[in-house]
């Protein structure tokens, strides 16, 4: 531990701190800012200047601080509270209660927020499906239990919403305990998330911690390490499985960017940070199951002008077992939720896994999709009526995939009108296959638009029937 330090120069979030020669707190360690009777601010060593000085990045704002003030190193990272206590709390990037709740107790357990990934010999692989309800994601992208899961889309094509659907489909007949980072994101979101939570009775069961847009680039950087050293206290100190939830991780990324060129470091391919990968590395591979207790992440990445090439989106996407890509021109046509069944994709998608008749399923339908989509020149020029007979009957089943495959959701009840369905697997499966099989050739395409299973199709065009003969017996 180091003596006290005194800071020397503060330029907006970056604190440059003069400590006694040879006494230089080690870098990722935390320091504890004080000044007079100014509420204390966190920061965290990120370089040594020389051989006195090192240089930090305040994770709270830096408004008012003075040169001359107080820095204490404690010889260790940010350290946060985790465990029982803050099951139901909403904390901070640096562990402060953010609820307006009550104190946490003075012996809660502490764990720091930098630690090094499990090593690989003790992690074990994810192939458990974890079933969610939501027909497009359980077959065509299958989430694993312990795996890594992620939602890429521009803006607004509906990555929040998704999210939120999966806490509802998945915290609420869970059995181990949820975690849920707020990164970079409206704060507003945040709060209406609490009280969700709070009014479903899940919120015992959840920690949540938020480091959102109007905090400053070190809170959102480091938050979704804080949001981590709470899971593996309950993974590692507890056994108990932990669903992780994300939403935005290309905030992260971002926030990292922000202090990369605060402290003055040239960036490198498209304006990112030079250690953009190790970054993100280094926050995914701590996402592991070890001994028995599973991590399960499900993230939100946003991704810049709709480029899916950009090197955030690539550096995330290639930790991931399962890919959820959101699409505009989806969304635009109303397809919600809007997910590419082509451009999406799972590890879990095999038939060793998920079985033969479901991988084979998944595969016809991808199949018959893609067909449908090289025609649509050819259709958007001469008709449907055009195309030759098999080819117009493939392009139909597709029309009638796509629309099975959009579901109403609970989260969207409120503006949308319709109540939520939750879909299992088999039946999801049935109906798919009885699409492609052509038992559903003379329905209306939307009768398969915005329902659950396919029974609730068949139910809503006898309904359609019923009315016409009536008003056929009116007239
Ligand atoms: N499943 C859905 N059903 C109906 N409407 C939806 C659905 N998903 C998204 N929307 C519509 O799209 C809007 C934007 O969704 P959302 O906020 O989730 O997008 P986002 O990708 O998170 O956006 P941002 O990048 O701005 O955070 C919603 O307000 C809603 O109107």
């Amino acid at each position: 531990m180091s003596g006290p330090g005194v800071i020397t120069a503060v330029r907006g979030a970056v604190l440059d701190i003069r400590f006694p020669a040879g006494d230089l707190p080690a870098i990722g360690h935390v320091l504890h800012v004080h000044d007079g009777d100014a509420p204390e601010i966190v920061a965290e060593v990120q370089s040594h200047l020389d051989r006195e000085h090192v240089r930090a990045i305040a994770l709270m704002p830096t408004g008012g601080l003075r040169r001359g003030a107080e820095a204490i190193a404690t010889g260790a990272p940010v350290m946060v509270p985790v465990g029982d206590a803050v099951l139901g709390r909403l904390l901070d990037a640096t562990g402060r209660i953010g609820d307006k709740g009550a104190a946490l107790p003075d012996d809660v357990p502490r764990a720091p927020i930098l630690q090094a990934a499990p090593a690989l010999a003790d992690q074990t692989a994810a192939t458990d499906v974890f079933e969610t309800g939501i027909k497009v994601i359980d077959l065509l992208t299958p989430l694993a239990h312990g795996g890594k899961a992620a939602m890429f889309g521009g803006a607004g094509v509906g990555k929040t919403v998704l999210v939120m659907e999966l806490i509802q489909a998945m915290v609420s007949g869970y059995q181990g305990i949820s975690v849920f980072a707020g990164i970079g994101e409206r704060s507003r979101e945040g709060h209406e998330l609490l009280l969700d939570m709070r009014n479903s009775g899940v919120l015992e069961r959840t920690v949540l911690v938020f480091g959102q847009m109007n905090e400053p680039p070190g809170a959102r950087w480091r938050v979704p390490m804080t949001a981590l050293a709470v899971a593996e206290h309950f993974r590692d100190q507890r056994g108990r499985n932990v669903l992780l939830l994300m939403d935005n991780v290309f905030r992260f990324v971002q926030a990292g960017m922000e202090v990369s060129g605060l402290l003055g470091r040239l960036p490198s391919r498209v304006g990112y940070q030079p250690t953009l990968a190790s970054e993100v590395a280094a926050l995914q591979e701590r996402i592991a199951s070890v001994g028995g207790a599973a991590v399960t992440a499900i993230e939100a990445v946003y991704v810049p002008a709709d480029d899916f090439t950009d090197p955030a989106v690539t550096a995330i996407a290639g930790h991931m077992d399962s890919l959820v890509v959101l699409s505009r021109s989806m969304a635009a046509e109303g397809m919600y939720p809007a997910i590419d069944p082509i451009a999406s994709s799972s590890t879990l998608l095999d038939p060793l896994i998920v079985g033969e008749t479901h991988a084979r399923t998944a595969e016809e339908v991808r199949r018959t999709i893609e067909h449908y989509r090289e025609l649509q020149d050819v259709i958007s020029l001469l008709g449907l009526e055009e195309l030759g007979a098999e080819d117009r009957r493939l392009a139909e089943r597709a029309r009638r995939l796509q629309r099975f495959l959009t579901q109403p959701f609970k989260v969207t009840e409120a503006f949308t009108g319709t109540p939520g369905r939750s879909v299992r697997l088999a039946d999801t499966i049935a109906g798919c296959r009885a699409i492609l099989d052509g038992k559903c050739d003379d329905w209306p395409e939307d009768a398969l638009y915005m329902i659950g299973d396919l029974e609730e199709g068949r139910q809503r065009m006898e309904a359609r029937h019923r009315d016409e003969r009536r008003g056929d017996a009116a007239a």
